[in-house]
């Protein structure tokens, strides 16, 4: 598999050379209109199996009005250039079709025969990246050449806008909703200031076809620019209306997360009218303003007896942390309070995700030719999603331009207008640093094409999300927080003790002591990790091919060339870095094997509990017992799953051994519940692994 990555990429940068070769040319040969045309009669939309994007060069978005601008025509455009600042009027003579991106054959008013930029196939095509950098005119816009305005043009008559905001009411029975869009806001300009009742009835439309097409905070502003001031209890209509206007304001706040706002839309629109749907609505956003204050949400509740659906309606909490300034590392997310460990710190929603199960049988590919990084699964339609999603939302998209975008400055570009336009550059860069994947989320489920080799490109329990406030969290070897997911929450609970004010760290990739490179795991993010875990383990002792024999060995032999590997990789005393509190993870597979054999011919109880012992302190988890209580330094611990298995089993061990010790029994079955939900997110599920 990832030998046909690694091919691909090949093949791509080498076309991407040629192109380049070519950079500044005229095209010499070019498809003929009714060699486009024909071409286009057979593109299918959509359904491909693998659907591959790439990422080029950077480029800004176009900020200037089109108005203000230079027209260029098709026969000026050179390849691989980009012409900045250069309007290109097109008319589109092809069917649309949708295959990676929207494709379609253009022509312009002096060259009718088409264009381009050098494809995989020969060909050349015109590209726009920035979605904001593709306007759609109406054809008989002043802007439009006469050449390329129909022959016969409609006369247009004066319209009233009472008749437009018909036409519009019919686009939305046509779930035409971006004509409708376009119609209703042609009204409203028509109605001026004169028609109030008419332009509330337009406002009010309009926030519903905006709550359609997902762009919430203009539905927000519609819905409350629609409610009627002053209105008596006894004037039933225009207390109907207004119970309409905020039921759709309240619905667009819930939709952002906006549950203090939702709730007190809510509660106008039921003083307007009890309505006990609206009694419902306001129930659920009261449900989440709780949520986001206690923090408190029950997994186990009957809501979801039949299992967790993929995306969950619950209220993200992060009110305990706060994103600070962070020398030498721009941010980092920090506790506003202490932490024991254990505690939920933040639990917050997905900003946007993509799982697997979104994309049908469809492999997406980005490959990003700038950093020669290439991901298979859902990074492109997070990508997608991202950008839509903050195209419509304005707001919301300052919040993620806030993110680390991989350059040294934090300054956010100021947004010029009210509708600042995306770059799709800027989202795929912050995604690459800062998305993560929702691991823990249930494979799909498996069915008979899943053999099929496209499908085999797939990794599985392919979900990824971005995270607005989890984000900020600066990576730790031996992080003091955990992070795990359940649906599309992540959550996030301490390792160990946490002080107010201190910056809260996560492992970025899980440790796995037979393939850690231990200072150059962050060479994506762009530093070398010098903490003291990957500090200690540089030492030759813990050289990724010699711990990988080791293992090897171990697997590969029984219990006695086993105990000689665990002393191989046991660092002794005398090694620089290996203080008693310093993790050991080359030792921890070998440990928890040896544990597990000795357990097979359990006979000597004493010597598994050791070994057990052995396996928590390689992760930084010292056990000791002090007057009968189990006393665990955690000071520089690594989270791992072993942890739980290992304290369940200490915990029957202590049952059994010579001189039977139920108190620190009882105290590893608690501990290891607790780190079942350090590992977990919840309590949920280790009742059902291991009994009561
Ligand atoms: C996902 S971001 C974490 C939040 C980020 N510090 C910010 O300002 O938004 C990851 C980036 O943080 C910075 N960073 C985190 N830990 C660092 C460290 N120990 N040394 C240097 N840079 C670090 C790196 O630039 C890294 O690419």
């Amino acid at each position: 598999m990832a030998d046909n990555f690694v091919a691909l990429m090949k093949q791509q940068q080498a076309l991407l050379a040629t192109a380049k070769k070519r950079q500044g040319l005229l095209p010499q040969q070019r498809t003929t209109r009714r060699e486009l045309q024909q071409e286009y009669l057979t593109v299918q939309n959509g359904n491909h199996l693998i659907k591959q994007t790439f990422v080029g060069e950077a480029y800004e978005p176009s900020t200037a009005e089109i108005i203000e601008l230079k027209p260029i025509c098709i026969r000026e455009l050179r390849l691989e250039t980009h012409h900045t600042g250069r309007p290109l009027l097109v008319r589109v003579f092809c069917n649309a079709v949708r295959v990676t991106a929207v494709q379609t054959g253009i022509e312009d008013e002096h060259d009718h025969e088409p264009y381009y930029k050098a494809t995989s196939n020969g060909g050349v095509i015109v590209g726009v990246d920035h979605p904001s950098d593709f306007v759609v005119l109406d054809e008989c816009d002043t802007i439009v050449p006469l050449s390329l305005r129909p022959r016969v043009q409609a006369v247009e008559e004066d319209r009233s806008a009472e008749e437009v905001k018909k036409e519009g009411n019919v686009a939305v029975g046509l779930k035409q909703h971006r004509k409708a869009l376009k119609l209703y806001s042609e009204a409203i300009a028509l109605c001026g200031g004169e028609d109030e009742v008419l332009r509330r009835d337009l406002h009010r439309n309009r926030a519903l076809t905006n709550h359609h097409i997902g762009q919430y905070e203009v539905a927000h502003s519609d819905a409350i620019a629609a409610v009627i001031p002053d209105v008596q209890t006894d004037d039933t209509r225009s207390m109907e209306l207004n119970t309409k206007a905020y039921l759709h304001a309240g619905r667009a706040s819930y939709n952002f997360g906006h549950f203090e706002d939702a709730a007190r839309m809510f509660t106008e629109a039921i003083r307007m009218r009890t309505d006990n749907d609206v009694n419902i609505e306001l129930a659920r956003a009261l449900d989440r303003l709780r949520e986001s204050k206690t923090g408190l949400f029950i997994f186990l509740s009957d809501r979801f007896l039949g299992g967790l659906p993929p995306r969950l309606d619950c209220a993200s909490f992060v009110k305990n942390t706060e994103v600070r300034s962070s020398p030498g590392r721009r941010k980092g997310l920090f506790a506003v309070k202490s932490f024991s460990a254990g505690d939920l710190i933040l639990r917050e929603k997905a900003f946007c995700s993509s799982l697997g199960s979104d994309n049908g049988q469809t492999t997406n590919m980005t490959i990003n030719l700038n950093t020669q990084r290439m991901s298979v699964g859902t990074h492109a339609s997070l990508h997608t999603k991202l950008v839509t999603q903050l195209q419509r939302n304005p707001n919301q998209a300052s919040a993620y331009f806030e993110l680390y975008d991989g350059t040294k400055s934090s300054s956010i570009p100021p947004a010029s207008t009210a509708n600042p336009p995306v770059d799709v550059f800027r989202v795929q860069s912050i995604l690459e640093l800062n998305a993560f994947g929702l691991r823990d989320a249930p494979p799909e489920p498996s069915s008979p094409s899943t053999k099929s080799p496209q499908k085999a490109l797939r990794p599985a329990n392919d979900s990824t999300a971005t995270f607005l406030r989890a984000s900020y969290m600066n990576p730790a070897c031996h992080a003091n927080a955990y992070r795990t997911v359940i649906s599309d929450f992540l959550i996030l609970r301490a390792t160990r003790a946490i002080a107010m004010d201190e910056g809260l760290t996560i492992a970025y990739t899980r440790p796995d002591p037979a393939s850690l490179d231990y200072g150059s795991t962050f060479s994506h993010w762009g530093f070398t990790c010098e903490c003291v875990v990957c500090n200690a383990e540089l030492h030759p002792k813990g050289s990724i091919s010699h711990r990988r024999k080791v293992v090897k060995e171990a697997d590969d032999f029984a219990a006695s060339p086993a105990n000689e590997a665990s002393d191989k990789v046991t660092p002794t005393k005398a090694q620089p870095g290996f203080e008693p509190d310093v993790p050991k993870l080359g030792v921890t597979a070998i440990a928890a094997w040896l544990r597990r054999a000795c357990m097979l011919d359990s006979t000597e109880p004493g010597k598994c509990i050791k070994l057990g012992t052995t396996a928590l302190s390689s992760l930084g988890f010292l056990p000791s017992i002090v007057f009968k209580e189990l006393v665990i330094d955690r000071t520089h611990c690594v989270v791992k799953d072993v942890v739980v298995d290992t304290a369940v089993y200490l915990s029957q061990l202590y049952e059994v051994v010579e001189g039977k010790d139920t108190m620190v029994s009882a105290q590893y079955a608690v501990w290891a519940e607790e780190m079942w939900e350090i590992c977990k997110g919840s309590k949920r599920g280790f009742e059902q692994r291991y009994g009561a």
